[in-house]
């Protein structure tokens, strides 16, 4: 099948995410098939013999002659799918070796009931997600794709579901922003595929308040069970980020543009019978049989046929799942172009230091 306009603009935006830096000769063919693709035959006067770069770049360009662009399209989306996947098949492979036996204390997995049940269990942080717990997450939902599961379900130790990233994540980073922000994009899009690519029903327990990427991934999931207690808040603008988890997609199809707009761009925080207006959540229950009546209906719902839900799920999602990719590496792009890094630091630097600031 040849490459569409759609494959090669996904392909633009998995080049700017490779782990690996692909070398300058392949930089160099990849530059000539974009040119070829995107202009056609190389029609730029020879630059001077000095001008290594850009007579490096001609040459490569002139190279394919009149290769026509449907073809050149093709050789791009190509080569971008096998420079993915050998820099991926590597550290994919050791992982599973040795994540498979780690006992993670921030991310508790159990199995009752065929439902596995996933946990945020830091409860002194507001269960913020780190890196790690990314990581732990994407194994988590991983294994319980292949395994007996029959459904997987979030939930969150002690008053908060979840406050999302946590935002010393990348603080650390030695080499500062822009490696940040490279390792988080790669992370993020690795995350949020983990949640569109799970094959069984996924319901959130949503037990307290929920923030960020807690929230925004909950358009992915097949089923949100919400305390009264519980909040929903996505103060995206007033942290200098963009909304993620393909939140900018599924909230305006969920809640209609305005609604999704109140919470992505303007991070109004909803309560949960709010956001079961809206249709984010499924059910609200009273805090004080809330889990109780939640576990009661999910023991009876992981009694029905297995395939039939993994099916009917395959079946609904199946449309959609190529735009989901497509949404997800564009704002995995867009945060590693186009973030204001200078106010993003800023939100950091008040978020960290807000503590100290209010006992002046
Ligand atoms: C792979 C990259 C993905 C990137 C995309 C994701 C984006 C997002 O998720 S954006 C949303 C990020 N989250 C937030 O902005 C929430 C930040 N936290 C808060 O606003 C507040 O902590 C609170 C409203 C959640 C709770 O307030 P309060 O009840 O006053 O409790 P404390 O603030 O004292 O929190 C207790 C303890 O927990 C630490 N903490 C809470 N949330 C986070 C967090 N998101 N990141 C890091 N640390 C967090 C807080 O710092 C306190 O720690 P100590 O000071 O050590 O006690």
């Amino acid at each position: 099948m040849r490459a569409s306009q759609q494959d090669f603009e996904n392909a633009l935006n998995q080049v700017k995410l490779l782990k690996k830096d692909p070398g300058n000769e392949v930089k160099l063919r990849l530059y000539a098939l974009y040119k070829q693709a995107t202009d056609g035959p190389c029609n730029m006067p020879k630059p001077g013999m000095l001008d290594f770069v850009n007579k490096a770049k001609w040459d490569a360009w002139n190279a394919l002659g009149s290769l026509p662009k449907e073809t050149a399209r093709q050789n791009y989306v190509d080569l971008v799918s096998s420079l993915s996947s050998s820099s991926e098949a590597p550290s994919q492979g050791k992982r599973g070796a040795d994540e498979k036996a780690r006992e993670s204390k921030d991310i508790l997995v159990t199995s009752e009931d065929g439902i596995t049940k996933i946990t945020f269990n830091r409860p002194t942080k507001k269960n913020a997600i780190t890196s790690q717990m990314y990581r732990d997450i994407i194994l988590a939902l991983k294994n319980a794709s292949t395994d007996n599961t029959v459904m997987a379900v979030f939930t969150g130790t002690g008053d908060y579901y979840c406050s999302g990233n946590d935002l010393t994540n990348f603080t650390s980073a030695t080499g500062g922003i822009e490696e940040a922000a490279s390792n988080g994009a790669v992370l993020l899009r690795d995350f949020v595929n983990s949640f569109i690519d799970f094959p069984k029903p996924l319901v959130a327990v949503v037990n307290g308040p929920a923030v960020g990427i807690s929230v925004t991934l909950l358009g992915l999931f097949d089923g949100v069970f919400a305390s009264d207690r519980a909040t929903f808040h996505t103060p995206f603008s007033q942290l200098s980020q963009f909304p993620e988890a393909c939140s900018t997609y599924m909230f305006p199809k969920i809640m209609g543009p305005t609604k999704a707009a109140e919470m992505l761009l303007f991070g109004k925080k909803l309560t949960a019978r709010e956001a079961w207006a809206q249709g984010l959540v499924t059910e609200v229950f009273p805090e004080s049989t809330f889990e109780t009546e939640v576990w009661t209906r999910l023991k009876t719902y992981a009694k029905l046929p297995p395939n039939v839900m993994r099916i009917s799920k395959e079946l609904i999602r199946k449309h959609e799942k190529q735009k989901l990719y497509t949404v997800n590496a564009e704002k995995c792009a867009a945060a590693l172009e186009r973030m204001p890094r200078e106010e993003y630091a800023k939100a950091l630097r008040n978020f960290l230091f807000r503590k100290a600031k209010a006992k002046l």
